[in-house]
């Protein structure tokens, strides 16, 4: 199987077989990008669809070029039907993560280049000014409207701009899975709900690289039934890129998951020195500010190493300029949550990490789909505690072997530097990083064999290795709120919220990004686990007062 400029090639076949079927323009924007041959979802996207206006759902996996197979066949449309007026919107399309939805419209700009005039994309996500936004898009005149749900929705609550989706002509949903999935469901219904209805005849388009079938049921809000299923995966074939050795590594208790971990990249980063481009990926946002914490203190400043962060309590501009530099970046660790989860395109990542559960194997699969794209070489360890180990014997499909490498006497001897390294983190960073811990795993708790007793017992642990003196104090209300109320174990104590009501201090403080926490800290199905408490203080109440820990083995007791 040969490649071109990376993305794999079964049947070979140049963008020359295209020439007077997909408009001239377009062809010379994908000759300027670079690409000489089409990969196998552009390929049966644009070769089997019945007509370029036909609904479809194509699956294909990770990393394969599926953003241009949706780009091309509603750019093509575009440029051979009659112009709409000014200000009127032809496409739409719906990203799960800011991040990706800016990342479809520089494709987007890149295959239009050669149009003159050119064509207007517009990008609505949120994090950024919304009034500044809306009035670069009402003064101009986007074509293309790449948005991500929460900031679409408030676009359309005003009726001059939903006005201007009024002739729309194709709507796109990339990661269709998540984006018709609980977390998302009651955005796109509103959504649609303000768009013109689907009698109106506009084609939807549905493009993932997983598909379970419980979305089947949701398909005909935006699908008519006669739809196109496309799909490049064999249904017996492993679901990740083959080129992907894939591994686990299982460690007894949550006591060796950071030295083991700094051991794995070590023993990686020696195995390939050179481009050595890793995400590290991690549960929830406050679990990721630990690792950056960690990690940063590990490889100190003088390292060849760059260490990155990304996750949603970071400002927006924060994200953007991280996304922008690890794009660009020949080397480097980055730290992350499931904010670059899914569709993102990191040239050259030479690895993907994953730190405990992904909260389902389609997401492990998206994540191990950050590394070998666009037909380029990669590798995907998994590191679970015994206990999370029971995620490898529920996703057999997933060929994940066990890592060849005994690491346990590295990870032991690299404690005292990991240990000295969490006592320079900042407590705050610590504390909200526990809480998340026990939102997440809070709803795992029958897969991981736990009572909630145990469940604190696995949290103190955790709070133990990462040198927390005693296992940091959560507000009552979010005790309550996370289902863990009179478990023993916990410090319970009222936590005050700053005065603003934004997450101030810790990871946040001053970059604006925290938010005013959820009950549970971890929540799942979602793309970004949310986590609690951020920036508050904690002040023990006189009934918590005098509950100190006995920090013994196993964890604190009452
Ligand atoms: N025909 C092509 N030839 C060479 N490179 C290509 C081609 N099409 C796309 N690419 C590049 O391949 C990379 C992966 O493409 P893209 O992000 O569209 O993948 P994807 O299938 O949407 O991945 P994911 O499932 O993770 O969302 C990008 O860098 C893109 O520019």
């Amino acid at each position: 199987m040969a490649t071109q400029n990376g993305v794999a090639q079964v049947a070979q076949q140049t963008w020359s077989i295209m020439n007077g079927k997909l408009d001239p323009r377009l062809l010379q924007g994908i000759a300027r990008m670079g690409f000489e041959y089409l990969s196998p979802v552009q390929e049966m996207t644009l070769t089997q669809l019945p007509t370029y206006r036909s609904d479809c759902l194509v699956q294909a996996k990770t990393g394969t070029g599926k953003t241009l197979a949706f780009l091309l066949p509603s750019l093509h449309s575009l440029l051979q039907s009659p112009p709409l007026p000014k200000g009127e919107v032809a496409i739409l399309v719906m990203s799960p993560t800011r991040e990706l939805a800016l990342q479809i419209a520089k494709e987007c700009e890149a295959v239009t280049a050669s149009l003159v005039p050119g064509i207007e994309c517009h990008t609505a996500y949120g994090g950024t000014n919304k009034d500044r936004e809306l009035k670069k898009f009402t003064s101009g005149d986007p074509k293309i409207v790449v948005a991500t749900p929460g900031r679409l929705n408030d676009y359309l609550s005003d009726q001059n701009v939903a006005r201007r989706f009024n002739r729309m002509r194709t709507l796109v949903l990339d990661e269709a899975d998540t984006m018709l999935d609980s977390g998302f469901l009651i955005a796109i219904t509103e959504i649609l709900s303000r768009l013109p209805p689907k009698s109106q005849g506009w084609q939807g388009m549905c493009f993932s690289a997983t598909m379970p079938s419980k979305i089947d049921t949701v398909l005909p809000k935006v699908l008519k039934p006669d739809y196109t299923r496309l799909s490049t995966i064999d249904p017996n074939e492993s679901p990740t890129i083959d080129k992907v050795p894939q591994h686990f590594v299982i460690v007894p208790s949550n006591r060796e998951v950071y030295n083991t971990l700094y051991a794995l990249l070590q023993k990686e980063h020696e195995m390939s020195p050179t481009g050595f481009k890793a995400i590290v990926f991690a549960a929830t946002a406050n679990g990721v500010a630990l690792l950056n914490a960690l990690f940063t203190n590990l490889l100190g400043k003088n390292s060849s190493i760059q260490v990155f962060q990304l996750q949603s309590r970071l400002s927006q501009a924060a994200r953007t300029r991280t996304t922008n530099e690890f794009k660009a970046a020949t080397s480097g660790l980055m730290l992350a949550s499931d904010v670059i989860g899914r569709g993102m395109d990191f040239p050259n990542t030479s690895h993907v990490f994953q730190v405990g559960l992904p909260s389902n194997s389609d997401q492990y699969i998206h994540r191990v789909g950050r590394t070998a794209r666009a037909g380029n070489e990669g590798r995907a360890i998994i590191l679970l505690t015994q206990r999370e180990s029971f995620f490898l014997k529920a996703n057999r499909r997933l060929t994940i072997t066990p890592y060849p490498t005994d690491l346990s006497q590295t990870a032991a001897a690299l404690s005292p530097q990991v240990e000295t390294a969490f006592q320079s983190v900042d407590e705050t960073i610590k504390s909200k990083a526990y809480q998340a811990w026990l939102g997440f795993h809070k709803t795992s708790t029958k897969q991981l064999q736990l009572t909630n007793e145990g469940l604190v017992e696995q949290a103190n642990e955790v709070a133990e290795t990462i040198g927390c003196p005693e296992p940091p104090m959560i507000d009552r209300q979010v005790v309550g709120k996370m289902g863990l109320k009179g478990v023993r174990g916990l410090n319970v104590g009222h936590v005050e919220r700053p005065s603003g009501g934004r997450g101030g201090g810790g990871v946040g403080r001053g970059r604006g990004g925290g938010r005013g926490g959820g009950a549970n800290g971890g929540g799942r199905g979602k793309p970004e686990p949310m986590a609690n408490g951020s920036g508050r203080v904690a002040k023990p109440t006189s009934e918590q007062g005098g509950r100190r820990r006995n920090r013994g083995k196993g964890g604190a007791q009452d």
